[in-house]
């Protein structure tokens, strides 16, 4: 670098590098380069006597050391100064402690209490001692809520800090001084490991059968609701409580689901790692100052002591993990599993459970809208391309996984987006790429030890690499994430086998029999211990996230269809060519001419011919998509392997299907002959 002029140390100097050609030349113009292109040195007689000064800025005022320097270096927020008026904010219900009236102090201590009641024991009439702040930070953590007390165990003696609410920054240092494994990435996201769980174990999944839920729900074949007591969740919540009040400190976030306000739920999440807030920070919806101020108590509470095991000689305990669902108490339980992605999904759940009692339809789908207003749903397994194909440059970003329909249209339910990141590419997934930035979790990636460069090939770890991030990471999102009702409605199907034809239309019969049937391809990682992708049945594309049985979803999704006039679609996003192993993956860049042919409407006008044994009607022609592709078996170099193999996936749907077709009940879907007849037909000599 070259610069002249006027040093700190009174010498005038001029100085060229001849290492750097811009810069002599710089140099040069600036009349400092001497022939030979080497460096001129001018030295003069310093102007006065005086004492060298480090600098030429103002002292620092008042600063009289270093502690005194470092304390400068952080503001307080400055607190609420215009209370809000309970009489004219509809808000407030009339029933309430005008909380905007209260003392900063006061509201402190409230939620404090409420911090200390989520915590404490059941068992114990004195639990350790609940203060705010990093145990670490001088100052920061105030007087504890409760009185002290000599005559309980030494665990009532103790103290537990409460960091609550805590920054992206803030959980980054927080990450990054106590959690091995978490590091900055060279884009600036946090990368962290999940521990021995890098996927969902839903086989560990317990809920509790208790009498405000248990004639609801969904139990028996097929049902992912494995049934604990009351009494054994206790024994599992006590164990949580007292791991978590062990430690130094715990995270604690009070944020929202459901962007609809009319819906909105407040959760609580506890948990011993700030990978976990941060995580929840990112994918729940993040209160302002002002409702955080008048959160009050959560409507659901989640203690999360994932690196602590449950007792296996604990009653229904198979294994060292167990993630438990109480609706009544409105709390969930984890031991022994640390995948951020239980919490997610374990919110899920209980959204499943409390929209539907309210006649709104719970979705595990992505959702996206066009310029014009048109909504679209992405239903499918994981791995299939709701997230990927709900993140489109051409249009608004409601939500990549979880969504709500009611009678005003399609809500989000969450806050981020959950992304997949094997084998990202800048080029396929652009927004995806640049999403992953500072205030990120990235999970079980690896990444280049010197440059901190991730390098999402590299399955290392696991193949179900993903990354968390605010959905206002998306450029284009759709803020607030809610949108009218949707126009269309696409299954995908990530079909291992390589038979199901790229895109169809689907009469609403077929729309409720494939929804109920829920097929793809399990891809590797998401669910802990798969690693070969395997045909998987999943009622409603989801089954491992309902808790009704699934023909009270369809019976809704099917009205609300009807009623706002939705086409519905079914795209195989998986084998073309052939099946897993012979064939290839359906190319991302067919897949996406095939669902912007849905949205601009142009596939609707299409010629339809119906497929043998599913009678799926295949368009003749898709812009940007060959032909040969749009029906499989034109791309299948063996015509007698693609037919048997037709015939087997056929044979495995219908299996499938046998459970619900004795299913009646209130007012769930009646399977009619229509539904059943809808499904593969098999020709009559196989
Ligand atoms: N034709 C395709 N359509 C959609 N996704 C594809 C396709 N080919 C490859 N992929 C990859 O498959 C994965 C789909 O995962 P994702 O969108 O996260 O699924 P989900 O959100 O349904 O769990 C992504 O990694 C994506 O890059
Ligand atoms: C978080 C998940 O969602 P998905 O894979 O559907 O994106 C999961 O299934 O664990
Ligand atoms: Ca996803
Ligand atoms: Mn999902």
């Amino acid at each position: 670098m070259a610069s002249n002029g006027t040093a700190a140390n009174g010498f005038d100097f001029e100085f060229s590098s001849p290492r750097s050609p811009a810069a002599a030349a710089a140099a040069a113009t600036a009349g400092g380069l001497v022939p030979n292109g080497l460096s001129k040195i001018n030295t003069k007689k310093p102007l006065s006597r005086e004492v060298c000064k480090d600098d030429t800025t103002a002292p620092l005022k008042g600063v009289q050391n270093v502690d005194e320097l470092h304390a400068l270096q952080k503001k307080k927020a400055s607190a609420p100064s215009t209370p809000k008026n309970p009489a004219t904010n509809p808000s407030t219900p009339k029933n309430l402690t005008p909380r905007a009236y209260m003392s900063e102090e006061e509201r402190h201590k409230q939620q404090m209490q409420s911090i200390s009641a989520s915590l404490a024991s059941l068992t114990r009439e004195v639990g350790p001692q609940v203060v705010k702040g990093d145990p670490a930070g001088k100052g920061t953590a105030s007087k504890s809520v409760i009185a002290p007390r000599l005559d309980m165990s030494d665990s009532a003696l103790k103290f537990t800090h409460v960091l609550y609410n805590l920054s992206p920054a803030e959980l980054y240092e927080q990450a990054i001084k106590s959690e091995k494994g978490s590091y900055i990435t060279s884009t600036g996201a946090l990368a962290t490991l999940s521990g021995a769980k890098t996927g969902r174990s839903p086989k560990d999944k317990r809920v509790v059968k208790e009498e405000t839920s248990k004639d609801d729900l969904w139990w028996g074949k097929g049902s992912p609701n494995i049934e604990m007591d009351e009494e054994t969740f206790l024994v599992n919540r006590e164990r949580a409580v007292d791991y978590l009040n062990s430690l130094e400190k715990v995270f604690v976030n009070d944020q929202f689901l459901n962007w609809d306000p009319e819906n909105q739920i407040k959760v609580r999440i506890i948990s011993a790692r700030a990978y976990h807030s941060l995580f929840m920070h990112n994918m729940c919806i993040r209160p302002t100052p002002e409702e955080l101020e008048d959160f009050g108590t959560p409507d659901f509470t989640i203690y999360n002591a994932g690196q602590f095991p449950c007792n296996r000689y604990t009653h229904y305990m198979t294994s060292s993990t167990s993630i438990d669902l109480n609706l009544k108490r409105k709390e969930m339980v984890i031991l022994g599993t640390q995948y951020a992605g239980e919490m997610k999904k374990g919110l899920f759940s209980v959204m499943h459970y409390m929209m539907p009692k309210r006649g709104i339809l719970s979705l595990h789908s992505g959702c996206n809208m066009g310029k014009a207003g048109d909504v679209a749903l992405f239903f499918g397994l994981s791995g299939t391309g709701k997230t990927t194909l709900s993140t489109d440059e051409n249009r608004y970003l409601i939500g990549d996984d979880e969504h709500c329909w009611s009678e005003n249209g399609v809500s989000n339910i969450e806050g981020g987006c959950y992304a997949k990141c094997i084998d990202l590419s800048s080029e396929k997934e652009p927004e995806i790429w640049n999403a992953i930035k500072f205030g990120t979790v990235l999970e079980n990636v690896v990444f280049e030890e010197y440059s901190r460069e991730v390098d999402y090939t590299d399955k290392s770890v696991t193949e179900n690499t993903r990354a968390a991030y605010p959905i206002e990471f998306i450029p284009n999102v759709k803020l607030p994430c809610i949108g009218p009702h949707p126009k269309n409605v696409i299954l995908l199907a990530c079909d291992a086998f390589g038979v199901l034809p790229p895109v169809s239309k689907l009469s609403p019969a077929q729309t409720m029999y494939h929804f109920i049937s829920g097929y793809t391809a399990l891809v590797a990682g998401t669910v802990d211990g798969v690693k070969e992708p395997t045909a998987t049945f999943s009622a409603c594309f989801g089954a491992a996230f309902i808790m009704l049985h699934p023909t009270k979803y369809a019976a809704m999704l099917a009205d609300k269809m009807k009623r706002h006039g939705a086409t519905a679609w079914l795209v195989n996003t998986g084998w073309s060519g052939g099946s897993y192993g012979v064939g290839k993956r359906m190319k991302l860049a067919y897949t996406r001419k095939i669902i912007d042919a849905i949205h601009d409407g142009s596939l609707l006008e299409a010629e339809y011919e119906a497929t043998p044994v599913f009678n799926l009607a295949v368009p003749a022609k898709v812009n940007g998509v060959p032909t040969e592709v749009l029906h499989p078996e034109n791309s299948w170099a063996d015509k007698k392997l693609y037919n048997e193999t037709l015939k087997k996936l056929a044979g495995l749907f219908q299996k499938n299907f046998e459970v619900y077709t004795d299913y009646k009940a209130g007012n769930h879907l009646k399977l009619t002959e229509e539904i059943l007849a809808a499904g593969p037909q098999l020709p009559k000599d196989m």
